[in-house]
């Protein structure tokens, strides 16, 4: 049977940042944010060539173990064969292991350029394909749910399937990133987390993440309760103990921050307004960083935009 055939144009992908668990949503929550990668990839005649700037220019390699390419190859094989050769051109601006999902924006951007560079794609790989492929290829389903559909979603998986449902934050939410210049990969990060979790702490979770639910939409006063965990941020606090104990002083100051995904990024969500005095009592060593939300998560876009 032959293969699919492919689009002579270049496609461009646009992918946002994405903060999972915001406290207590641990695997489940995540937050898109408006700092994205571009990637314009093309089919060619042959070969694979890679070109990379920004994050990761020095150290991304320029092989078939890029993570953008695997997963562009594993969605190509999925929708029945590869091209003969690509181009793939990487703008990348989220930071590498940081906690704000950058394998999940480059998860997403392989999927959803693969996709579109195939004639047919969209109709045999629709959202819901790409969320469990995405989810299979990232290892859990938060990041890659907010980075595909954008805006705040809640994952889950039902009998090994990913699935995911979108809601809207509060528009006056300002999230307040501080990175720290030091990278811990989610991997190491995961490695801290015990195999068992008292119940009493698993219950306090439950009822948070619930609470969060409504706190991110439509309440925001209540994201100082709201974005308490107990399953997470403590246990992996010996690989990033400056960034847990920001989170816990800023707490303390009544600002809702949480560690961002596996960490060491330090994110609180704010009210517009208070951006500013979140800045000044995170103190000095921290630099604050005000984001947007995004609403429509990972998007093909016309290339000269
Ligand atoms: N744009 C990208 N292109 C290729 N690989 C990437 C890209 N972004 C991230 N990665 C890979 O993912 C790793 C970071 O993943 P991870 O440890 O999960 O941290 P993060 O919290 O940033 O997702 C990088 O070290 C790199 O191997
Ligand atoms: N739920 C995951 C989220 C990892 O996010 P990342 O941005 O650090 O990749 C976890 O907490 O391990």
């Amino acid at each position: 049977m032959a293969g699919p055939a492919f689009r002579a144009a270049a496609v461009r992908v646009r992918t946002p940042a994405t903060s999972a668990n915001l406290g207590p949503g641990f695997d489940a929550l995540g937050l898109s944010l408006g700092l994205y990668d571009d990637v314009v990839v093309r089919v060619a005649e042959s070969g694979l060539h890679i070109d990379i700037a920004g994050e990761g220019a020095d150290s991304l390699p320029r092989d078939e173990s890029h993570l953008l390419v695997r997963s562009l190859r594993t969605t190509f094989d999925l929708l029945g064969g590869q091209p003969r050769g690509l181009e793939v051109v990487c703008a990348n601006r989220i930071p590498h292991g940081r906690g704000l999902g950058s394998s999940a924006a480059a998860i997403c951007a392989g999927i959803v350029a693969a996709r579109a560079v195939t004639i047919g794609g969209a109709e045999r790989l629709d959202e819901r394909a790409m969320l469990e492929l995405a989810t299979e290829i990232e290892g859990h389903p938060d990041n890659v749910a907010a980075c595909l559909l954008g805006g705040f979603t809640l994952a889950w998986t039902d009998g090994g399937a990913a699935r995911a449902i979108r809601m809207d934050p509060a528009g006056s939410i300002v999230p307040v990133v501080f990175v720290p210049g030091r990278p811990v990969a989610t991997e190491t990060a995961r490695g801290l987390l015990p195999r068992q979790v008292p119940h009493v702490d698993a219950a306090a979770n439950a009822g948070r993440a619930a609470l969060l639910v409504e706190a991110l939409t439509r309440r925001p006063e209540l994201l100082l309760p709201a974005t308490e965990d107990r399953l997470h941020q403590e246990y992996r606090a010996p690989a990033m103990p400056e960034s847990v104990a920001l989170v816990n002083r800023l707490r303390a100051d009544g600002v809702p921050a949480v560690v961002s995904g596996a960490g060491p990024t330090v994110l609180a969500l704010v009210e517009d307004g208070a951006a500013d005095k979140v800045a000044r009592l995170a103190g000095e060593g921290w630099a604050a960083n005000r984001l947007a939300l995004d609403a429509g998560g990972t998007s093909v876009l016309p290339l000269a935009a």
